[in-house]
């Protein structure tokens, strides 16, 4: 290779990271905030991370909402928000942090937004809870994504009082679905 290719490969990468350096895109980051009162919640936002974890070139912040900065909302790619079923609802705690949200100019229109929730039991409350925060999500403009097979179509679930999924931990096939969840949100954003 002549003097001259390699003095022009050389200014080629000169440039490219100075060019990085100046204007580099920082990779994409989602912010994965929950509210949990005895760690069921917290469980799936774990396997969330999991799942985000698997894909390579995003990054991510998982944190209670109570940790959660306004700036981590505004930089963040994509939120991924988890509750606890309570009466049917997300919890006040969980309400409260989304009606905190900036809202003047709209400036969380076309992050994405995901959800996933635990309930003591079987359709007593988690597809109203996820579909209570996807609602509020669109009303910023997020665009909703749910899990990556069937039984996630919302987002994730998990069972944690009934029957066999009374158990003390969180049952893998729901952390499976969280996992899956954090995976498919991570995987749009590279796309
Ligand atoms: C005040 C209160 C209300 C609840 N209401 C419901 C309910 O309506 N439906 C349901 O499936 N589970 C309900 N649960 C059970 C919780 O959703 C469940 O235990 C959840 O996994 C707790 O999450 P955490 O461990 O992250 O705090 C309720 C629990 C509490 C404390």
């Amino acid at each position: 290779m002549s003097l001259v290719k390699i003095l022009v490969y050389l200014y080629l990468i000169l440039l490219m990271g100075l060019s990085q350096a100046l204007f580099g895109q920082s990779p994409p980051n989602i912010l994965i905030a929950y509210h949990s009162v005895t760690g069921k919640t917290q469980a799936m936002a774990e396997a969330v991370a999991k799942g985000v974890g698997e894909i390579q070139g995003v990054e991510y912040i998982l944190k209670p909402i109570t940790e959660v900065t306004e700036v981590e909302i505004l930089n963040a790619s994509a939120i991924i928000l988890g509750s606890p079923v309570y009466n049917a609802n997300m919890t006040p705690e969980l309400q409260s942090f989304i009606n905190s949200w900036p809202f003047e100019g709209r400036p969380l229109k076309d992050k994405i937004g995901a959800v996933f929730v635990t309930g003591g039991g079987f359709s007593i409350g988690e597809e109203a809870v996820m579909f209570g925060m996807i609602r509020a999500m669109m009303i910023h403009g997020m665009i909703i994504v749910g899990g990556d097979e069937l039984e996630a179509a919302f987002g994730a679930s998990a069972i944690t009082g009934e029957v066999e999924f009374a158990d003390k931990d969180v049952q893998d096939i729901f952390l499976k679905k969280a996992e899956g969840l954090g995976k498919r949100v991570g995987e749009l954003l590279v796309k």
